[in-house]
């Protein structure tokens, strides 16, 4: 049976009608290839609308513009095109990711004068638009949070604990118009799967490209205008010792015919606590994994991922 990528309304687990309805539907998702679309999350379209806008114009400036937002040595703001290789956290070399990000943790959301903001007198609708979306965001992954706990058996603040001091990176992506040929192997993403908790990606309205390994082919995720995809991280995956997945997905490149679209994606990468310690929920197996913290475990991670050629 080939695994699909469901789609699910939340709604009727935020306001009560039919929370089980929901929970055992995201449980099975959780369980087959951690990827979901949510429709019914609540979040009002213009906080979309304005990140989108605020987020285009920062990827319309000049680079030296942009590099403004970027500071030596400290995680976030900035990074330019193609310095970075999905596909190198998996271990092996891998070819630089066709796209120029910006990134922003909620220490950097929570204060105007750090270094991702760079001119912060004419950056501020920047950081205001980036401020509400950081916020949204951050109020679905604590809806889904509290999905899982029921999901795993928990009361469902139970994630609260771990999560209460997060500092959740949001990652926005540029792929630009394609202008040469790629490399062999070059994708606008490379595959990867995500690291962290749970990821809630918005992509619409620019939105074609991602897709998801169902274990025996690359499946598109399907690209529903207004919803968020939803995907489960290594975290997760090891913190209920497998029994959820976090799955290999990638970012393809434009049809020969389609080199001048461009795409613009918001990942939000909810993060425990950095303390937070990191042992199997799943009380029906011996657990896998030795014991790690949260922050221990994305350093790992990270550092994996950066270009070294
Ligand atoms: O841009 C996207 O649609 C997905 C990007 C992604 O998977 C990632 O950055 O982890
Ligand atoms: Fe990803």
């Amino acid at each position: 049976m080939t695994l699909t990528v469901p789609v699910i309304d939340i709604s009727p687990f935020t306001d009560g009608t039919a929370p089980e309805a929901v929970v055992a539907e995201i449980d099975r998702a959780c369980r087959d290839l951690g990827f979901l679309v949510i429709t019914g999350h609540g979040v009002p379209q213009p906080i979309l609308d304005r990140g989108v806008e605020a987020m285009s114009r920062f990827f319309a400036a000049p680079v030296d513009t942009k590099l403004q937002h970027y500071r030596d040595g400290y995680h976030g703001g900035y990074s330019e095109f193609a310095n970075m290789s999905l596909g190198q956290s998996l271990g092996a070399e891998a070819p630089a990711d066709l796209r120029e990000g910006f990134a922003a943790k909620r220490h950097d959301i929570l204060d105007p004068s750090s270094p991702v903001w760079g001119d912060e007198e004419s950056t501020r609708g920047l950081r205001l638009a980036l401020t509400d979306y950081y916020f949204a965001m951050n109020a679905v992954a604590d809806t889904l949070m509290e999905i899982f706990a029921v999901a795993l058996g928990r009361e469902r603040d139970y994630f609260e604990q771990f999560t209460f001091r997060h500092d959740s990176n949001l990652g926005v992506f540029h792929y630009p118009p394609m202008q040469e040929q790629p490399l062999p192997g070059q994708l606008r993403g490379g595959a990867h799967t995500d690291f962290g908790g749970v990821t809630v990606l918005y992509a619409a309205p620019s939105v074609e490209g991602l897709e998801v390994w169902d274990g025996e082919e690359w499946q598109p995720v399907p690209v529903i205008a207004g919803t968020f995809v939803i995907n489960l991280g290594d975290l997760m995956q090891r913190w209920t010792n497998d029994v959820w997945n976090s799955t290999l997905h990638r970012v393809t490149n434009p049809a020969d015919g389609a080199w001048d679209s461009d795409r613009l994606s918001f990942a939000f990468f909810h993060q425990p606590n950095k303390d937070a310690v990191i042992a199997s929920l799943d009380e029906s197996s011996a657990p896998k994994y030795e014991t790690i913290t949260s922050g221990q475990h994305f350093v790992a991670k990270i550092e994996a991922m950066k270009v070294t050629a």
